[in-house]
C-alpha cells in the first residue's frame, strides 16, 4: 500500500492506495475519528451489491451507522436525490459531528461529497473510490450534483477528511467503467508528464492485460499529479483549470447526450482529441495526433458522436462552460504535451474542430 498527502489551505489530508487500503478506515476511526456521533454510508445500488460486506467489517463497533443507496451512475448526481440523501440524514439523526463515507464511484463521491458539504452547512466526509476514474474524482474537493442545462453545476469545494482507495474494489469493473476511468489518467498524463505519457503509449495496449501493480502505478501518478495542482489553486482561480482539459466539449456532450447516456471519461476523450487537434491549430502542438487516435482506438475509445446533436447545440452548451467568462468560451490547450495553457477561443475555430471529430 502507497499513502500521499494532499495539502491544502485548510487542512491536509491522506490518500492510502493500495491492496487492503479499507483497513485504513478503522485505525482513521480509533485515531481521529473519536468523537464521531453516527456514520451514514452512501453508495450507490451496484457497489452495494457487490461491495457493502467488505466495508461493513471495517466499520468501527461502538459508531452507530446508516446505509443509504442511491442509483448507479449520474442518476444519483440529481437535485432529487440530493433532497433523499438530506431526508435521510435527518431522520437517521445525523448531527454536526457525524461522519459521511461516500463508497463508489465519481458519481457517488461528488453526490456524497455535496451532501457533506451542505447538511447542517457541513459535516466531515471520507471518500472511497471504487472506480479507476475516482483516482481523480476522490481527491481534490470538487463536490455536485448536475442541472440539466450543464455539468456540476450546483456544489462546492469540499475537501474530504481522507481518502481510503482500496484498489481490490476495481477487480468488479466492468471493461466500459475501466476505459472511462483510464481516461483521466492519460489526461493526467498528457497535461502534465510527457513521460508518463510515452510510457503508457509504449506499455498500455489492452486494459484486460494490465496488471495490477501497473494499474497502481498509474493511479499514484495521477493522484500525485492531481493533488500537486489542487495545493496550488484550490478553488480554481487559475491553474486548476487545466485539470478541466478536454472537459469543456466532453461536459458539453454529456449534457446534449443526456447523462449516463455516454459515460465521463469516453465524453472526456471525444473533448481531448478536439482540444488537441486546436492545440495543434493554435500552438503547432508536436504529438503525432494520428499515432494517439490510433492509440485510443485500439484501446476501445470510441470517438464518432451522433448527428442528431448539432454544433450550435454543443456550442450553447459549451457557452454555460464554468470557465467561460462572457461570451468568452475558453480551452484548455497543450503548447507541447506537459504545457497546459487556457485560451479564449474563436467560434469559427470551435466549428472547425467539431467538423474535424465528425469526420473522424
Ligand atoms: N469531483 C471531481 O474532481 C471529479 C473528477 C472526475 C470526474 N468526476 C465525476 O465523476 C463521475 C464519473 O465517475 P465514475 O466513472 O466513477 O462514475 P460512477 O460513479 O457513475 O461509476 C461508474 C459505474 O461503475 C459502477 N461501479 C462503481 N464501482 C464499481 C466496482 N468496483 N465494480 C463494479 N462496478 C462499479 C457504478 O455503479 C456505475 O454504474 C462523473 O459524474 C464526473 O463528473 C468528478
Ligand atoms: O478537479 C478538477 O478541477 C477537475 O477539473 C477534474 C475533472 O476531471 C472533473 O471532471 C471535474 O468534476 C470537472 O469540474 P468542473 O468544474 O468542470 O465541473
Ligand atoms: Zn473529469
Amino acid at each position: 500500500m502507497q499513502s500521499l498527502n494532499v495539502v491544502t489551505m485548510d487542512q491536509t489530508y491522506p490518500v492510502w492506495v493500495g491492496d487492503g487500503a479499507i483497513n485504513k478506515l478503522k485505525e482513521l476511526f480509533q485515531e481521529s475519528f473519536q468523537s464521531v456521533t453516527k456514520i451514514l454510508v452512501i453508495s450507490d445500488e451496484n457497489v452495494t451489491n457487490l461491495h457493502k460486506d467488505v466495508l461493513v467489517k471495517v466499520l468501527p463497533e461502538q459508531i452507530d451507522w446508516k446505509w443509504h443507496t442511491v442509483p448507479k451512475g449520474e442518476q444519483a448526481k440529481s437535485f432529487a436525490v440530493f433532497e433523499q440523501c438530506i431526508s435521510f440524514a435527518l431522520e437517521s439523526q445525523l448531527d454536526r459531528k457525524s461522519c459521511i463515507l461516500a463508497f463508489g464511484g465519481g458519481a457517488t463521491g461528488d453526490l456524497a461529497g455535496y451532501v457533506a458539504a451542505s447538511f447542517m452547512r457541513g459535516i466531515p466526509f471520507i471518500q472511497i473510490p471504487t472506480t479507476i476514474l475516482a483516482h481523480d474524482s476522490a481527491v481534490g474537493g470538487k463536490v455536485a450534483i448536475n442541472h440539466p442545462l450543464g455539468k456540476n453545476m450546483v456544489g462546492h469545494f469540499y475537501q474530504p477528511k481522507a481518502v481510503v482507495y482500496d484498489t481490490r474494489f476495481l477487480r468488479t469493473l466492468p471493461a466500459q467503467e475501466i476505459r472511462s476511468g483510464f481516461a483521466e489518467v492519460i489526461k493526467h498524463a498528457l497535461i502534465q508528464d510527457a513521460s508518463f505519457l510515452e510510457d503508457l503509449m509504449t506499455n498500455l495496449q489492452d486494459f484486460q492485460a494490465m496488471d495490477e501493480q501497473y494499474l497502481q502505478k498509474c493511479l499514484i501518478r495521477g493522484i500525485e499529479i492531481k493533488a500537486n495542482i489542487v495545493a496550488v489553486d484550490e478553488k480554481e482561480h487559475g491553474i486548476r483549470a487545466f485539470l478541466n482539459f478536454g472537459h469543456t466539449y466532453g461536459h458539453a456532450l454529456e449534457a446534449k447526450m443526456g447523462y449516463g447516456n455516454i459515460t465521463h471519461g469516453e465524453a472526456v476523450m471525444i473533448g481531448m482529441m478536439y482540444a488537441l487537434y486546436l492545440s495543434k491549430k493554435y500552438f503547432k502542438l508536436t504529438l503525432d495526433l494520428h499515432k494517439f487516435q490510433n492509440w485510443i482506438e485500439s484501446l476501445g475509445y470510441q470517438l464518432n458522436i451522433s448527428t442528431s446533436i448539432s454544433f450550435e447545440d454543443l456550442f450553447n452548451a459549451m457557452k454555460r462552460d464554468k470557465k467561460t467568462i462572457g461570451q468568452h468560451v475558453r480551452f484548455v490547450l497543450l503548447k507541447q504535451i506537459g504545457e497546459p495553457v487556457l485560451v479564449d477561443m474563436e467560434e469559427k475555430d470551435l466549428l472547425e474542430a467539431d467538423a474535424f471529430i465528425r469526420s473522424i
